[in-house]
């Protein structure tokens, strides 16, 4: 049993302070009825709106009916992830909150004045039915009656009505709605009735209904029609149906929803919560020093670890660190640099140790928190930690989120509020479009592989300057090679043209940031670049120390301009939820419950059940089933291999390093020695197709060493060759770059689109002016900056 089993286990039993009782509930549970489902739903399920409480334990204490649960929230919510959503349900909720305040006023005041008819009603109902039947049609005693009861009378009941045509169908539309309604389904997951069974298990409560219907009940329910009342109105009584019909799924469902819980993360590690950390979090702009200052308390402690977001910046740090005389060494996913007699040790967020004690830990760049994709290596740094003081060096993006968590995991928080040391300023009169505008010490950032090259090329021909150039796809060496060209002052590099690669931390001597355009491929589809990325890119213009401490921005296009203004105005969003994923032993536990299926579809299946508390989302996983996919027919490999198969560092999109990855694993999987079988050329690159291949060839030596790291070692005996033919390579590709003066082309290889045929920079017309058309015309959203469509 691995230590992380060991931890996982402590958690999901081990109702500590902290380990919700929810959870403690649900790994518990048994409800025997809807009432005992009901009062745990209303007294301790976070799915209904907190505010609600009060006013159903007031109308529960006032009648002394335990039974009578009113299941608020909104009916009408679409089964979104299985994100527990702390009361916010989304769309609709206000209609739903509407009715459902009208409901409950009718409830009390009816209750208020029978209440002893009311607590009579279980023995003597038609004395109560005498008092009510003054003020009330059947329709709303109906409504008021205690579902177990209700569903009792069904059950007994042996002649149902006879319904017309009309009434059949509109009930036939009721129990379509209800069949629809998300808040149902997700009500439903806390009886363990799943998303996939619920649409069976409605259809049998549907024929049940039909059989043993009673006249003022289908009368109320028609009365009604498909809304959301309904839904409220069916929903305990279908809980009551379901206890007593599906024990069976219920079981088996309850295990899988358990093993699939991601909520309270804090608790999954109990010895960083034994601690009393002290949490600093420096929160401000780009270039105010907040890493400068973190990393003085990280130099200054007995031992202390630097988390960063990119590898570059890593290196960075352990570059600094070193040369001012603090021992440190480097641990990324595919190099481990030990320096002897080291205490500190700068690594990437993803290679953190939660086991290891330090004094003083810095998080850099924490609003990556929210990263759809790598947000969880962030978020479980911040939980697992075991420092005496964290750093978190970030936005305010998610100074809110760490509030939140701090208080969950009883740390102490410090705010260090910073401001830029210098005003970025904009430049209004812009690049007029043109290139031959670009002046010393620029960097011109655009957003794919092909424009980068496009744009070199036009500044070299059109102009006296060079250009280095930044972009996903080159080594980490490469890229520190070619920011030392542009930083050095005694060559003739000195534009730089550059992707979002440098939009992290990354101190550069930049004088002033132009965009090429605002808009990039998403991997999906075209969108506008979000504000925050426009404000972290354009930040980089203008760093103290540097050769050009007042910083400037703008755009190539007076299109663009006010698209960058409206960005840099803008106020750091908040953001509501970070990411979160699960461990492989959290993995193998919900495992457990499919032994057949295949390991993209175990992932999917994780991804459909999985429980969350309102402040985490599951990260996104799409690249990881892609490679799960590609494994599935490798056979040898245990579940575990396939989990770190793949978190491997590849480009899905470029086949032949997939190829590299299946062949890897295939080897791994025979337990045969993992060779490199690549050759490297003996020169830089004279074209694009050239160049791609060295790029590709980076990756895969790379993918090879972060294995070596990641799985036995003696199964991956080349190390040192790899590592050699990847200096080799990076050296390689920074020389092609030096002299890359040829049209780009793509990696998949396609055939140019008659637009791509055109000669120099033009670029598509601007989207953002598309963007903000819409806007104006009001058929977008007002908060879609972010997110407007090609
Ligand atoms: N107190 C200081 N004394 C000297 N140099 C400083 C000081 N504070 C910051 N700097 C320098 O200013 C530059 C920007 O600082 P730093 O990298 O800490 O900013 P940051 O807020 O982390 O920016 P980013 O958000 O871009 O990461 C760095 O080169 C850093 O060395
Ligand atoms: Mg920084």
């Amino acid at each position: 049993m691995g230590r992380g089993l060991v931890t996982f286990l402590f958690r999901v039993y081990t109702p500590k302070k902290n380990v919700s009782r929810v959870k403690f509930m649900l790994s518990n549970r048994h409800f025997h009825s809807s009432r005992q489902f009901g009062n745990w739903v209303s007294d301790k399920h976070p799915v209904v709106p907190p505010s609600d409480v009060p006013r159903r334990e007031l109308s529960r204490s006032l009648i002394g009916l335990a039974g009578k649960v009113s299941y608020f929230g909104d009916a009408n919510v679409r089964p979104s992830s299985s994100v527990v959503e702390n009361g916010d349900d989304g769309d609709g909720v206000r209609d739903s909150n509407t009715e459902r305040s009208k409901d409950d006023e009718d409830d009390i005041d009816c209750f208020k004045e029978n209440d002893v008819c009311d607590s009579m009603a279980v023995e003597s109902e038609s004395e109560t039915d005498d008092i009510c039947s003054e003020r009330t049609v059947s329709g709303e005693r109906v409504s008021v009656r205690d579902p177990v009861e209700l569903y009792q009378e069904l059950r007994n009941n042996d002649n149902g009505v006879k319904l017309n045509r009309s009434d059949w169908e509109t009930i036939q539309e009721v129990f379509k709605y209800f069949s629809r309604s998300g808040w149902a389904a997700n009500q439903s997951l806390a009886i363990y009735i799943g998303r996939s069974f619920f649409p069976t298990a409605v259809h049998k409560f549907l024929t049940f209904f039909l059989k043993k219907c009673s006249a003022d009940v289908t009368e109320h329910l028609v009365s009604l029609g498909p809304s959301n009342a309904a839904v409220k109105f069916l929903f305990p009584i279908f809980v009551e149906f379901c206890i007593e019909e599906f024990p069976d799924e219920i079981k088996q469902f309850r295990s899988m929803i358990q093993s699939a819980d991601l909520t309270a993360p804090q608790t999954w590690f109990p010895f960083a919560r034994a601690m009393k950390r002290k949490i600093v979090y420096h929160c401000g702009p780009t270039n105010s020093g907040k890493t400068y200052n973190a990393l003085q308390r990280f130099m200054e402690a007995k031992k202390g670890i630097y988390c960063s977001p990119l590898r570059l910046l890593a290196m960075e740090v352990f570059d600094k660190v070193n040369a001012q005389g603090v021992y440190c060494s480097l641990h990324t996913g595919q190099e481990k640099k030990f320096v002897p007699f080291s205490n500190h040790v700068a690594c990437t967020v993803e290679m953190v140790s939660t086991e290891e004690l330090y004094d003083v830990a810095v998080i850099d760049e924490i609003q990556m928190m929210s990263d759809p994709y790598r947000g969880y290596a962030w978020t479980r740094a911040l939980l697992g930690l075991k420092a005496d003081e964290i750093h978190l060096c970030g936005d305010p993006t998610v100074l809110n989120v760490v509030r939140n968590i701090c208080s969950d995991t009883g740390d102490e928080l410090h705010e260090h509020h910073y401001g830029r040391f210098k005003p970025l300023v904009v430049e209004a009169k812009t690049l007029l479009g043109d290139l031959r505008n670009v002046r010393s010490g620029d960097c011109v950032v655009a957003f794919s592989r092909r424009e980068i090259f496009e744009v070199k090329m036009a500044i070299e021909k059109h102009t006296s300057h060079r250009c280095c150039v930044i972009y996903g796809a080159l080594p980490p060496e490469t890229r520190r090679q070619q920011a030392n060209l542009f930083n050095d002052q005694d060559n003739e590099f000195d534009v730089l043209v550059a992707s979002d690669a440098v939009g992290m931390g990354l101190n550069l001597n930049i004088r002033r940031v132009v965009f090429y355009s605002l808009s990039k491929y998403n991997g999906d589809k075209i969108v506008a670049v979000p504000a925050s990325q426009v404000k972290q890119i354009a930040g980089r213009a203008g760093r103290r120390g540097s050769r050009y401490p007042d910083g400037l921005t703008t755009t190539l296009h007076l299109d663009d301009l006010d698209y960058l203004i409206e960005c840099l105005k803008q106020p750091f969003e908040e953001v509501k939820r970070v990411g979160l994923f699960p461990f492989f032993e959290q993995v193998e536990l919900f495992a457990g419950q499919f032994p057949n299926v295949t390991f993209c579809q175990l992932l999917e299946n994780f991804g459909e059940n999985c429980r969350l508390d309102g402040s985490y989302f599951l990260c996104r996983h799409d690249h990881i089933k892609k490679v799960a996919n590609m494994l599935e027919k490798i056979q040898g490999l245990s579940l575990e291999d396939r989990f770190n198969f793949c978190f491997a560092p590849v480009n899905i999109r470029d086949p032949k390093a997939m190829y590299h990855l299946l062949r890897f694993a295939s080897a791994y999987s025979q337990n045969v020695p993992v060779s490199i079988a690549m050759g490297i050329p003996k020169g830089s690159a004279k074209n694009d197709a050239e160049l791609l291949d060295l790029e590709t060839k980076h990756q895969v030596l790379s993918m090879y060493l972060w294995l070596s790291h990641h799985f036995r070692e003696e199964t991956f005996p080349y190390v040192k060759k790899v590592e050699e033919m990847a200096v080799n390579v990076a050296d390689l590709l920074g020389k092609s770059l030096i002299n890359a003066c040829w049209k780009p082309e793509s990696r998949q290889r396609k055939k140019p689109k008659p637009e791509e045929k055109k000669e120099g920079y033009e670029r598509p017309r601007s989207l953002v002016k598309l963007h903000e058309k819409r806007r104006d015309d009001k058929s977008a959203p007002a908060d879609n900056a972010s997110k407007v469509t090609a």
